[in-house]
């Protein structure tokens, strides 16, 4: 982790000031010439933290926030209430606190994912066909009894901006992945307004 400010990779896109970087990994970053838009959403409330556990497509078997495409006609703001809805029955007063991008070797397009989180929500949390919701202790209650956020069943960059999110900092970043889900080379940055 460096205070220092390195020029961020292509795909980050910000505004304000950066600070807090950390990156690593090897060689150049990868090449993309389209890119997919789509959203992710937490429930975030008394110390709990509502993930999904990926059981069918991209992801499977993976614990992730609740997200997919935006669609063509919406924004990311309206997807990301409409996929937290499909995904897990519920709905909330979201708002963006990140942004990533991705690359994943052999994919066509890289995906740009807007971050959301909401500290309340209505309706009943449910099971879908392609979600199972489960809490988990986001740390900041040591008494708590939910298992902690399951870091080695997420997506590998989760580790590097996730403290940034669970310290309410709006964050931005890239990771590049091979083929098999490794990643191969990243950056992430906490965002000043
Ligand atoms: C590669 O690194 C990733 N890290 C994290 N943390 N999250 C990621 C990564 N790549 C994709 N995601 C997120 C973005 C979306 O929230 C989901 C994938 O969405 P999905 O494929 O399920 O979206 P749709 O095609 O809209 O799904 P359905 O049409 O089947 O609902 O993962």
């Amino acid at each position: 982790m460096s205070n220092t400010t390195e020029i961020p990779p292509l795909g980050v896109t910000y505004e304000g000031k950066l600070t807090h970087e950390v990156s690593g990994g090897e060689g150049p970053w990868l090449p993309f010439d389209k890119v997919k838009h789509y959203t992710n959403a937490f429930i975030r409330q008394n110390g709990k933290i509502l993930l999904g556990y990926k059981k069918r497509g991209f992801g499977l078997g993976l614990y992730n926030g609740f997200g997919g495409k935006v669609e063509p006609g919406e924004t990311s703001a309206q997807a990301a209430v409409r996929e937290l809805e499909e995904e897990a029955g519920i709905t909330a007063p979201l708002r963006r606190c990140g942004s990533l991008f991705f690359i994943l070797q052999g994919l066509e397009a890289a995906f740009c994912i807007e971050i959301f989180v909401a500290e309340e929500y209505e309706g009943t949390i449910i099971e879908t066909d392609e979600m199972g919701p489960e809490w988990f202790s986001d740390g900041s209650d040591p008494s708590s009894d939910l298992p902690p956020i399951p870091l080695k069943q997420m997506w590998a960059d989760d580790e590097f901006w996730m403290p940034m999110f669970l310290n309410n900092r709006m964050f931005v970043g890239r990771g590049d992945f091979s083929e098999d889900g490794k990643m191969l080379k990243y950056w992430f940055g906490e965002q000043i307004l």
